[in-house]
This record gives C-alpha cells, structure tokens and sequence, in this order.
C-alpha cells in the first residue's frame, strides 16, 4: 500500500483528512509518527507555505509528502488574517484568542460588510525535490458572525457562517464541512489529480 505523510501539526485538519483522503487507499500518516520537526512557514503565500512544509517532511521521511497551507481572508481587513491566520493574536496562539481578535477587529462592522472566505492550497510532493509537485486550490466563501456559534470543526469554525446552510461551519456534522469545505473541496481535486497522474 502506498504511504503518505501528512506534514501537518494541527488535529483538526489530520480528523478531516482522514476521511478526505479515503478514496486513495493509501496508508496515511501524521509527521508527527516520524518525529518529523515543524518547518517555519517562511513564505508569502499559501502556496510557498505549503511546498515549505510538504518538502521538510518529505525530505525526513524519504516518503511522499502533502501539507495544507490554510487560512481565513477577511475582506474588512483587506484579506487579513489570511496566510496568518494561525498566529493572528501572536506566535503560538489559540483558536479561542484568534476568534478573539477577530470578533475585535470587527467590532461595529454591519453584517452586509463581513464577508470572507477560506483558503485551502494543498501541496503534494513524490519527493522532496519533486520539480512537478501538484498545488491545488480551493476557496469556501462565508461570512464572519459577531459571536461564535457550535462546537464542531476548529479554528475560525465558530464564526463562520454559510448563509445559504443557515449555519456556523462549527454547526455542520463533520460529513457536511467535509463535503463543501475549502479543504473538502480541494481534497476532491487532489484525489482526481493523483488517479489522473498514477502509472497505468
Ligand atoms: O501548518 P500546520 O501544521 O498544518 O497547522 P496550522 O494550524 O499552523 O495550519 P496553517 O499554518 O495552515 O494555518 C491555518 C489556520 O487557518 C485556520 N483554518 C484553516 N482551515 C480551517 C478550517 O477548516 N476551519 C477553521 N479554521 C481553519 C486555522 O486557524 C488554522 O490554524
Ligand atoms: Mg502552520
């Protein structure tokens, strides 16, 4: 069976791969399994970020590598938090302080002005000096409410509101985020990329 190391720290996104990435039937594994180090996410954009990452765990573990380079762009900010969206309230902060900032940073905005989207870029990586990696990327507009709502999901979850679902990304059932997600969304294009490419 093919293996495949998911160069990621974060659990929720390790939860939602695990089923998105069912349809390759490939063995999936954290870097954590491998002791593989965090790389520092240098680039100025989610696709860089994600090469970074991908090509760092690669190189560790000898084995093919994808990372997901993800984040929230918030039009009120001129697309902030964006590629920092994990470290918005400061290095090594929590969901609960980034929504916290959030919610502050748009205080008093009306409804019709907090539009937003999440972006997943996925990079994949035969090996870490892949010179044809495969990049996808997928964006899931929604809006930012003005307290959170649910418990699902991570990150942002609670404030992301899907007005045609009626609902927080944090109130879908995991299947549901998984289907229309960014990720989601991405994750399809990734699996129908690598059966497109896979030796006949
Ligand atoms: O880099 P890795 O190790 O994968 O883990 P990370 O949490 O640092 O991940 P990113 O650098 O890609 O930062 C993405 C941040 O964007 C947010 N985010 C991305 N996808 C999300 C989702 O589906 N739901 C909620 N928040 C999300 C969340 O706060 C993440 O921490
Ligand atoms: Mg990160």
């Amino acid at each position: 069976m093919s293996r495949l190391i998911l160069a990621s720290g974060n659990a929720g996104k390790l939860k939602e791969f695990s089923e998105l990435l069912q349809p390759l039937g490939w063995q999936v594994e954290a870097q954590s399994s491998y002791q593989v180090e965090e790389a520092e996410e240098t680039g100025l954009t989610f696709v860089e970020n994600a090469l970074i990452k991908a090509r760092n765990a690669a190189q560790a573990t000898g084995l093919p590598a994808l990372a997901d380079d993800s984040g929230i762009e918030v039009d009120a900010l001129q697309g902030a938090p964006g590629i920092y969206s994990a470290r918005f309230a400061g290095p090594g902060s929590s969901d609960a302080e980034n929504n916290t900032k959030l919610l502050n940073s748009l205080k008093g905005l009306p409804e019709a002005e907090r539009s937003a989207r999440y972006w997943c870029v996925l990079a994949f990586l035969r090996f870490a000096e892949d010179p044809t990696p495969i990049i996808i990327q997928a964006s899931w507009e929604g809006r930012v409410l003005t307290e959170p709502r649910g418990e699902g999901g991570f990150g942002y979850d609670p404030l992301f509101w899907l007005p045609d679902l009626g609902k927080t990304a944090a109130e879908l059932p995991k299947q549901e985020k998984n289907r229309v997600s960014h990720r989601g969304r991405a994750s399809q294009l990734l699996v129908e990329a690598l059966q497109a490419h896979a030796p006949k």
